[in-house]
Parts: structure tokens; sequence; C-alpha cells
């Protein structure tokens, strides 16, 4: 059966709203938001209603969108931008969206939202090219790990890491995935899960400290994540449990293949060292489905983001080609493109 695609964040031309999938709910309840503020966004993007690197970067472009058809002033847009810039700090996805947005602030609301709709429909095409780039990397029906959700759920549509498994299956290669759980908001188990069932793509939920066993098991034939934020040398920031998979990969000789588009690129940050981490509440951690898990009093921790060193990463594919290390070289060389 062919599905509509999946499109997490969409703009309502007629209503001027921003409807965006709410991804705390899923895959119990499929239900869509209609945010009309900037401060509604900016709060959906925190909470993790909506979530993913390019994603939250499509919702920022709307939220200032919504504001300037609502008839916004240019203070108040400049305001609506720092306020959602400062959303979440890590992908580097966001501080670039609103940044190509405020450049067209003072244009009109017309041409402010024809931006965000450009920054939508560029995101969707480039998941899609990633997609053909990245699945001739994938070998024929293998079993691909993955962590967190790098796919339709967190992009414009079509996944980045998602896309290339969903290129490799529309290419013919009969793949399937592992699917780490991601504690503790569990993307895994919750939302890859639940949109490559949706697709009918063979999908298997592991806990995040199963991978090493299988992979000793030969049960692993490569790593595919997405990213937030890749360093000008290379050096790759995703969802806090990425570094644990790239050790595990080189350990038993395994690709460890990053796919992003080039809006997750930032070469002003030299390296991982100098990407701002994102910690975040504790309660997730000690609980788990509203339970208490851990004894009252013992603190927790909860970076969300951990960095992969550019030496675990055998390739990185973007829309604009398959980088190979030494990824400074490769990066500025497709920079220049
Ligand atoms: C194409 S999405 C790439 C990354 O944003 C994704 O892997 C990830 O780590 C998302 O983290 P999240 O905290 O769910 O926003």
């Amino acid at each position: 059966m062919t599905r509509e695609p999946l499109r997490p964040v969409l703009y309502d031309d007629a209503r001027d709203v921003v409807r965006v999938l709410d991804q705390k709910r899923l895959p119990v309840d499929e239900v869509w938001l209609e945010l009309s503020t900037a401060e509604q966004v900016a709060a959906a993007i925190k909470d993790l209603t909506v979530r993913g690197a390019p994603a939250i970067g499509v919702a920022a472009a709307y939220g200032i969108a919504v504001e300037a058809r609502r008839g916004a002033d240019v203070a108040r847009l400049r305001a609506a931008a720092e306020l959602l810039v400062h959303a979440r700090p890590t992908a580097v996805n966001l501080a670039w969206a609103v940044r190509r947005m405020g450049r067209r602030i003072g244009l009109g609301a017309e041409v402010i939202l024809a931006e965000a709709h450009a920054i939508r429909d560029e995101d969707e095409a480039a998941c899609r090219r990633i997609g053909a780039l990245g699945a001739p990397l994938i070998p024929p029906r293998a079993h691909v790990l993955t962590h967190c959700n790098a796919g339709a759920l967190a992009t414009a549509g079509y996944g980045t890491a998602l896309g290339v498994v969903r290129a490799a299956v529309e290419a013919g290669n009969p793949i399937s995935v592992f699917a780490d759980e991601t504690r503790p908001f569990l993307q895994g188990a919750r939302l890859t899960a639940w949109e490559l069932h949706r697709d009918g793509i063979p999908v298997t939920i592991l806990t995040d400290g199963m991978a090493g066993w299988l992979m000793q098991r030969g049960e692993i034939a490569c790593v595919v994540v997405g990213a937030d934020r890749i360093a000008a040398n290379g050096d790759v920031a995703n969802k806090i449990g990425t570094y644990a998979l790239a050790v595990l990969a080189r350990h038993h000789h395994l690709p460890f293949y990053v796919a992003a588009p080039w809006s997750t690129v930032d070469l002003g940050t030299p390296a991982g060292d100098a990407i701002p981490i994102e910690e975040r509440g504790t309660e997730e951690v000690v609980t788990l489905a509203g339970q208490r898990i851990a004894p009252v009093g013992v603190p927790a921790r909860y970076p969300a983001f951990d960095v992969t060193p550019a030496a675990l990463v055998s390739a990185i594919i973007t829309e604009r080609g398959v980088l190979r290390a030494p990824y400074d070289a490769s990066l500025r060389t497709l920079a220049a493109e």
C-alpha cells in the first residue's frame, strides 16, 4: 500500500497556522497541533513536540512566517527570531534557518512565508538526494543499525539516515533496520519504529546496550545515523549514545555512516569540543512512562547529545556528495561548490 509521505511540519496558508505532528504522543496517538505564535512554536521545539535537527529549523522558519502573516512588525519579528534561535542549542539547523529567515525580515509577509516554504521544500529534496547517494553504500540484504530518529519525522520529510534506508528499499535492496530505543525520550522505539512500520520497512527494536553483542555475532552490517551539527573537522554531534555505537562499529570493523543535509554542517565551529551540548532536565531519566524507577535523592544526568570524533566516521552523506576523510578538506571542497 502506498501511503502519503510523512511531513511533520506544515504551514496552512489559508488559515495561517503552523501544523505539527505531536511527537510526544506518537506512536499511541497521531495528533496534529496548530500553532499561531512564535512563542507556541518555540515551546513545541523545547518540549520535543517537534524534534530532529532539520525539522526544528523548518518549524522555526514557520514560527517567524506565522508572525509575519499575522501582522507582526519588524521589531516583533526580530524578537520572535531571537526567541526561536535559543529554543535548543545543539542542532545548528535551527540557527541556520533563523539566520536565513532574518535576511527576509522587512521584505513583507509574502516574501517571509515564501522563504519558510523554500526551507521546507529544500530540506525534503536534500533528504531524497541523501537517500539516493547513500543507498549504494548499504550492502545487499543488510541489517542496518540506527539510533534515535533521523527519519521523516526529524526532517521536512523522507529523513536522512532513514532516507538512506528508504532509498535502498526503493532501489530493491530488501534491508531491515535495528532501531536503538534511545533512552530517555525513546525516539527509536517510538518514532523510528513507528515510521518504518508505517511504510512497511522491517524494523526490530533494541535497547541501547544491545548493539555490541549483535555486532559481535555478525548480525549488524553497518550503522547509519543522523547529525545535529558537523564541525569543520568532521566531528559529529548527534543523539547521546551515538559515540558509543561509533566505537563499537570501529571495534567490529563495520562502516559507520552519518547522513545529514548541508544545513547541519557548521564550518564556523572548528571541532566537536566547541559544539554546545544540551543538558535537559533529568525527570525523564529517573522515570519511565510516568513511573519513578530510581531512588529519590540520587542525582541523574541527561546530556542529550554526544560528539563522535571524525576519525570514527566512515563517510558523511550529504546532498552535495558523499564525503570521506580527511573531512576538513572534503568539507571545505564541497562548501566552495
Ligand atoms: C535528521 S535528524 C538528526 C538528529 O537531529 C537526530 O539524530 C537527533 O539526534 C535528534 O535529537 P532530538 O533530541 O530528538 O531532537
